[in-house]
């Protein structure tokens, strides 16, 4: 295999599964376990086989139909763990038996309470006894990176000895930091006389958000194969994420010369399944898979995008198999973004109507976290009719609730120019608002609806409320939208008035007093 070649040991069955609450079930773990074959994994671990007969069968169904990745199951130094191991992983054309034990000496005094010598024997008992079953067994240090060196390095000869062809170095608790890990992958390939017997791997814990750090600074250094998770899963603070692994160094090849076999593109799809399956929400800002990793708010960083998306991404979103990446409107983002936007959606709108539209953005942007394109279509719709509009709504005040009853509006509309304004009273909220309007454009219509609904979702959607008044036998709807429902009805009330006057216009052209 070429030197810069780095082998991806997807362990999301086994460590990834040790993460509390994110057990699998045995179809689930196959459906895993093919895609990430098809996205071309090195080796799969799929699962600890002494654990449970659920474990035992799950890794023999993830055997029985994986063809090109080499399949691993996990055990101890135990010849039970490892002849239950073999006969799972056995029925997979490419099989390994990886088994460990620790060799820190707080791990061999408190939790295996064995002397180390005894400790070194059970590495060469192990490793022998898994290579009389199987051609291809790795043996982990568990501990390893709180290990004294002198003894890893026995350990390590020891079972590159007895046939491990694997030698793979945890951080099992997270412990370590970059420049430190690196510099004991490079201590083992300097000292053990027999290191290119095997390949080293590092096995990486994120309880101090360095797994990622970790396994790229071990393979500086030596270390030719990474067990990851997708998503980061794991033990704890979980394990090294697979994604941000293969794209550190698809991204960065400038600096860290390696390859990997795993299809990019294939990415998104594997973090949404693992996601759906253990119910492990992906945070939104996650490197690579995050719903935000590709999605830009800013109005900077959109104008940015697009003029040239490397300004702010320094990989596609088709590298990880997402068809594009988003350009989220909201508070911040500014005209560049807007009328992006806005060509997206098929408008074709002169400059004042845009700043206009663009204004009304602002302020509903203000007032929600995200606005969605139905509020754009509202707003902007509302924003072309009022280029037509006699009677146009500048300000409304309502008092209702319990302790002004009955409910008062103030309203102010520009009447042709002309800034009116009213107070009214009214049975409820709204209906103090459309008699307030009706006291500042009297007219003989009938409301025949009124009806709101909740353009987008949250409670602080766009209400949309539609009116329809009826005079002499023309009908109009007015529609108005706004994070205020009381505003809203008032606007959408005005614009079937002015829809109105249009028609009396048309068919009486003297006869149009508001
Ligand atoms: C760092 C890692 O991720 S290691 C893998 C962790 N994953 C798991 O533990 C998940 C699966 N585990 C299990 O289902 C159970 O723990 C089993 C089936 C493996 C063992 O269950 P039990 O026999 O009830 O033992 P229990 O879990 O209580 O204790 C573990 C025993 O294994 C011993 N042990 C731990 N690691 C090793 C090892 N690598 N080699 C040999 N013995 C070991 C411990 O010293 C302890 O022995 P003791 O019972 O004599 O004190
Ligand atoms: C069993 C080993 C490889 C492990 O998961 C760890 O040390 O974290
Ligand atoms: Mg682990």
């Amino acid at each position: 295999m070429d030197n810069n070649r780095v082998i991806i040991f997807d362990t999301t069955l086994r460590d990834g599964e040790q993460s509390p609450g994110a057990s699998m079930n045995l179809e689930e773990k196959v459906k895993i376990a093919l895609l990430l074959e098809e996205m071309g994994v090195d080796v799969i671990e799929a699962g600890f086989p002494i654990a449970s007969t659920g474990d035992f069968e799950a890794v023999q169904a993830v055997a029985k139909v994986v063809k090109n990745s080499t399949i691993a199951g996990l055990a101890r130094a135990t010849k039970g763990d490892i002849e239950r191991c073999a006969e799972a992983v056995k029925l997979a054309p490419r099989h390994r038996i990886h088994t460990f034990i620790s060799t820190s000496p707080l791990h061999m005094k408190h939790k295996l309470q064995m002397e180390p010598e005894r400790v070194l024997e059970k590495v060469r008992e192990s490793v022998a006894f898994a290579r009389n079953l199987v051609e291809d067994v790795e043996w982990s240090a568990e501990d390893g990176s709180r290990t004294e060196h002198d003894f890893l390095c026995r350990c390590v000869e020891a079972a590159i000895d007895a046939g491990a062809r694997t030698i793979n170095i945890p951080d099992t608790v997270g412990y370590a930091v970059p420049d430190e890990y690196a510099a004991l992958i490079a201590m083992l390939v300097n000292r053990v006389p027999n290191m290119d017997k095997a390949i080293l791997s590092v096995h990486c814990h994120n309880d101090l958000g360095l797994a990622v750090a970790n396994s790229l600074a071990a393979i500086a250094t030596g270390a030719r194969q990474i067990e990851c998770t997708i998503n980061g899963l794991g033990e704890r603070a979980g394990n090294a994420a697979m994604e941000e692994i293969v794209m550190a160094l698809r991204t960065r090849h400038d600096l860290m010369p390696f390859t990997t076999g795993i299809k990019t593109e294939n990415i998104t799809r594997a973090s949404r399944l693992v996601s759906a399956i253990t119910g492990f929400v992906v945070q939104p800002n996650k490197a690579i898979v995050g719903k935000n990793a590709f999605a830009h708010e800013s109005g900077i960083h959109q104008d940015g995008m697009l003029k040239c998306a490397q300004t702010y991404e320094i990989m596609t979103p088709e590298s990880v198999g997402l068809n594009r990446s988003s350009l989220v409107m909201g508070k911040h983002s500014g005209r560049a973004a807007f009328k992006d936007k806005l060509k997206q959606m098929g408008y074709d709108l002169g400059d004042n109507a845009i700043e206009d539209a663009f204004a009304r953005f602002k302020d509903v942007a203000d007032r929600k976290k995200e606005v969605f394109d139905e509020d754009i279509i509202a707003l902007v719709d509302e924003a072309v009719f009022r280029d037509n509009e006699r009677i146009r709504f500048r300000g409304l005040e309502v008092l209702c609730g319990t302790r002004h009853n009955p409910p008062k509006a103030e309203l102010e509309l520009e009447i042709d120019g002309e800034l009116k304004s009213v107070k009214s009273v009214g049975d409820g909220p709204v209906d103090a608002i459309f008699n307030a309007i009706k006291a500042l454009c009297p007219h003989e219509a009938r409301l025949q609806l009124y009806q709101v609904h909740a353009v987008t979702q949250g409670t602080d959607a766009q209400a949309e409320v539609t009116v329809r008044l009826e005079e002499d036998g023309k009908t109009v709807n007015g529609q108005g939208a706004d994070t205020d429902t009381m505003v809203a009805s008032a606007r959408a009330y005005v614009k079937a008035l002015n829809k109105l006057l249009t028609k009396r216009q048309k068919s009486a052209p003297d006869a149009v007093t508001p």
